[in-house]
């Protein structure tokens, strides 16, 4: 049975002036209002949420001891269809948090033109600390007590920080004993279960998709180049992997245990097969250097990949950042004033709404093969990916060439649009 690793080190923590990350995504999304000339004020409707649960989930523990967890699902915009966004089981989510995350999500599936509205969920525990029948006990209460807003046509979670497979099939489990059995309530879920094959590789091999699809653009060769990744959960590990495969140059990569760089390019399978047994990046018996977390961001890199946390690159340490690129596999890791000052200083960042795209896409083909009860093979899947996320990148970079925009102002003016168009083809206001 896996584990999970998530509290060894501080949280990102933003300098004071950043603003918080609902209100930094709030920013992103007015900017873009302004971009289309949005005159309408159905903007109104898309700066809260329509719905925000928060709820009490006790759990009698192994030692006997209680545990009162809180846990939050919170559903942004559903005018382009059903809710869609991830669980996240940390002990320092919060509400505000949720409310970013939902509302990324909203933007992520209006632009990659999916018909899902955006959501997230958490459950602030540290999943690491729990035994496997606790880690059960609490997800399958926490599912009961948002079931009811929850289905295949209402609301479908994912896994995110600290849930993968095995949560999602205990959460199908709990809703289908409620409402019958319903595996397209749930995506993420273990391939045996009804999950996709190529689903839990999808958002880190995403990743490289869309940065295949930026060199093609951009004329570059990804041979040899020197990569970064910050975490080596679902989403960092597979990107290493993927990067590796390429045969770019993967120098450091990081987890909760620590940083580690080899300027020559670091032994790729062996980290996975440390981290798959159970290890930390740290602990495999590879030749490398130890860093700290912040050093490893600011190394000199051709891409950078925060895959980890959000809020990691803030304006505390922007200005040290030595990437031409920043990939953003992470929700929201680079705040605004932080997104501001790599622009100035000619940084490409490729937004986690594009970028990390390749992880709902993948939700979404798992969901239409539960609903029709099909599945592809994998290479179906990784074609498909690849054509859509091909596609998306393509509208987003010529967005950007004829405005002189960043990606991020492109991406959010597209999703924005489409988004403003199905509230009022649906006459919601
Ligand atoms: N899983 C998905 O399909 C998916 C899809 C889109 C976006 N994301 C985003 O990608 C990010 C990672 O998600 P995941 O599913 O890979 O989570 P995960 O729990 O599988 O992995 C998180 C990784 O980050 C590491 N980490 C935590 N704090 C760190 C720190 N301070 N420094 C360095 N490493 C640290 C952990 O050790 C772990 O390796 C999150 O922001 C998530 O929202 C995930």
């Amino acid at each position: 049975m896996w584990r999970f690793l998530v509290t060894a080190v501080e949280p990102f923590i933003a300098p004071v002036d950043e603003l918080p990350a609902d209100e930094a995504i709030r920013r992103h999304v007015d900017e873009a209002a302004r971009a289309i000339g949005l005159e309408s004020d159905v903007g109104e409707v898309l700066d809260s949420s329509y719905r925000e649960i928060s709820v009490q989930v006790p759990l009698r523990r192994d030692d006997g001891s209680l545990l009162v967890a809180r846990g939050y699902r919170v559903q942004h915009n559903g005018a382009r269809g059903p809710y869609k966004g991830g669980l996240r089981f940390h002990p320092d989510v919060d509400l505000t948090e949720v409310r970013a995350l939902a509302s990324l999500m909203t933007w992520k599936a209006a632009l990659l033109d999916l018909p899902f509205g955006g959501a997230k969920g958490a459950l602030r525990v540290d999943p690491g600390e729990l035994s496997d029948r606790e880690l059960q006990a609490l997800t399958r209460r926490f599912a009961i007590s948002i079931s009811h807003v929850m289905g295949v046509y209402r609301d479908i979670p994912a896994p995110d920080v600290g849930t993968n497979a095995q949560v999602m099939a205990w959460f199908m489990d709990a809703f289908s004993s409620r409402h019958g059995y319903s595996p397209a309530s749930v995506t993420g879920k273990p391939v045996d279960l009804g999950g996709a094959p190529g689903r839990e590789a999808a958002t880190g091999r995403g990743l490289v998709y869309m940065l295949e699809a930026a060199a093609r653009r951009w004329g570059w060769d990804l041979t040899d180049r020197r990569m970064v990744v910050q975490g080596f959960g679902n989403v960092g590990s597979w990107v290493a992997r993927e990067l590796d495969a390429l045969g770019a140059r993967v120098i450091a990569v990081s987890d909760v245990s620590g940083a580690m760089l080899n300027d020559n390019g670091l032994d790729i399978p062996r980290l996975v097969q440390t981290v798959n047994a159970g290890g930390r990046v740290t602990d495999a018996d590879i030749s490398y250097v130890k860093l700290s977390h912040d050093e490893l961001l600011t190394l000199e890199c051709d891409v950078l990949v925060p895959a980890a946390l959000g809020d990691c690159i803030t304006s505390a340490n922007a200005r040290n950042i030595q990437a031409s690129v920043v990939l953003e596999g992470a929700n929201h890791p680079v705040t605004p004033q932080a997104d501001a000052e790599l622009a100035e200083r000619g940084i490409t960042v490729i937004p986690d709404i594009l970028a990390n795209g390749g992880g709902v896409t993948g939700s979404y083909f798992e969901w239409t093969q539960n609903i029709q009860q099909f599945t592809w093979t994998e290479n179906r899947f990784n074609a498909e990916l690849r054509e859509r996320l091909d596609r998306v990148f393509d509208e987003v970079a010529s967005y950007v060439e004829q405005r002189e925009c960043t990606y991020r102002q492109a991406a959010y003016a597209i999703a924005l649009e489409r988004v403003v168009r199905a509230i009022q083809l649906r006459g919601y206001v």
